[in-house]
């Protein structure tokens, strides 16, 4: 910080917005646009990158508008990304470290993680495109389809564990202590530096302005802390004025923080997490814990939750006005919901939610929904398709059906 702090805001905001849109390398990528915040000394013939990041800020003006009566609404598309989650931000630093430290001849054979589906995606994709062994512990049947296939397809060595997320994270912390894997799970700072350029991303996207409220779906707990350190590198370099207030959102089903929360901070018990929809967050013992209290106890955080029938009811409701978000995001928007009835959200508001994996990965959640094929759960906003003849009478009358109960112009 000492360092940057030779530049004043005004430089640093000039610099990064005369790389928005461009392909010069690396810093077409909206991570390595903050090079000097991230990594800053290595060379650019070491990155590895997708040109990540630069996802679109998106105004949510029919969900907040028609379920909230908010006029501020935004959704970050994190998603919207190279492997489809936010998880790439972080891992074209780690990623470029170790292609740098490789060259460098140190003794490091492959790279290595624990993964819910997301970390593991980004990693085998970073390190096919570099050439460096990756290996992924997966918990068995416990992550979607989707994601099972990306690092399979990307040439990673998947091991499918009996076990949960926390058990397969263990074990992974065991194995690279003892065999030369580097680690690649958010314990691992440089995934962070890579992942706080989304905060620093939102504040460029509004002509930094800085919004009221960030909301982040939280399971490892690495993603709340890098959207805090990048407010507040912000804020520390005289870039923007204030802090926003953090809100991380936990599934009722692997809800640790949010007990720890509800305790008043006191002594933190990990959870056994259960099944939940949103199962990339399907975690019971984070590793950044710490971190997390810290970034939220310095900018008046709130911590919620999402009963599974709240976040499918909230992932539908934002489909139906033309998102396509995952579980996660849908246990984020159940706490803007909450926040937001209670009040301590207010209509005008600036609030964004951070949307952090692409729908088209959860897709079989989708389908359970919208075929009112889930135990104890109503699916109130399923909108399942019309089984009708091949016959114009059918159709028709059908359609009639249809067209009389929706709204007029
Ligand atoms: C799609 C998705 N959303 C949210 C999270 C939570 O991020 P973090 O583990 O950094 O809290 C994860 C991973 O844990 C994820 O894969
Ligand atoms: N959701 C994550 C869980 C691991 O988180 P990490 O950020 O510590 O790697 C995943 O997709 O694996």
């Amino acid at each position: 910080m000492e360092a940057l702090k030779q530049f004043d805001g005004h430089y640093w905001k000039s610099l990064f917005d005369s790389r928005v849109g461009k392909t010069n390398w690396p810093y077409g990528s909206g991570v390595w646009s903050k090079k000097e915040w991230v990594l800053p000394e290595i060379d650019g013939d070491d990155i590895v990158s997708a040109f990540e990041g630069n996802s679109n800020l998106f105004w949510a003006e029919r969900f907040g508008k028609q379920f909230l009566g908010m006029s501020d609404l935004w959704v970050k598309h994190c998603g919207i990304s190279h492997t489809g989650s936010f998880k790439d931000l972080g891992m074209t630093v780690l990623v470029s470290q170790v292609n740098r430290l490789r060259k460098m001849k140190r003794p490091v054979v492959g790279v290595g993680c624990a993964s819910t589906g997301d970390t593991s995606a980004a990693l085998s994709a970073y390190c096919a495109s570099a050439g460096i062994p990756s290996i992924v512990f997966l918990p068995a049947d416990k992550i979607s389809m989707a994601q099972l296939v990306q690092p399979i397809a990307n040439g990673a060595f998947v091991l499918s564990i009996d076990t949960d997320f926390d058990g397969c994270m263990q074990l992974i912390r065991e194995v690279t202590a003892e065999l030369p894997i580097y680690l690649a799970n958010s314990l691992n700072s440089l995934r962070l530096e890579g992942q706080k350029t989304a905060a620093i991303e939102i504040l460029q996207q509004f002509d930094w302005e800085v919004p009221d409220w960030i909301i982040v779906p939280g399971g490892n707990l690495g993603n709340i802390y890098a959207f805090y350190k990048g407010f507040k590198m912000c804020h520390e370099l005289g870039l923007v004025d204030k802090m926003p207030r953090l809100v991380c959102a936990q599934a009722a089903n692997a809800n640790p923080l949010y007990v720890h929360y509800k305790s008043g901070w006191k002594d933190f018990q990990p959870v056994k997490a259960n099944t939940t929809f949103a199962s990339a967050i399907q975690i019971g013992d984070p590793v950044s814990i710490d971190r997390a209290v810290f970034a939220l106890q310095n900018c008046n955080g709130i911590v919620e939750e999402a009963t599974e029938e709240e976040l499918m009811d909230a992932m539908a409701q934002a489909d139906s006005t033309g998102m396509f978000i995952c579980p996660h995001t849908g246990v984020a928007l159940t706490a803007l919901i909450k926040l937001r009835n209670s009040g301590v959200i207010g209509p005008n508001d600036r609030t964004v939610v951070v949307s952090t994996a692409h729908g088209l990965k959860f897709t079989q959640s989708k389908v359970d929904y919208h075929s009112k094929n889930i135990p104890d759960m109503s699916c109130k906003f399923a909108n399942p398709p019309v089984q009708v003849k091949a016959d114009f009478g059918a159709v028709m009358d059908v359609l009639k059906g249809y067209l009389n109960k929706t709204p007029k112009v």
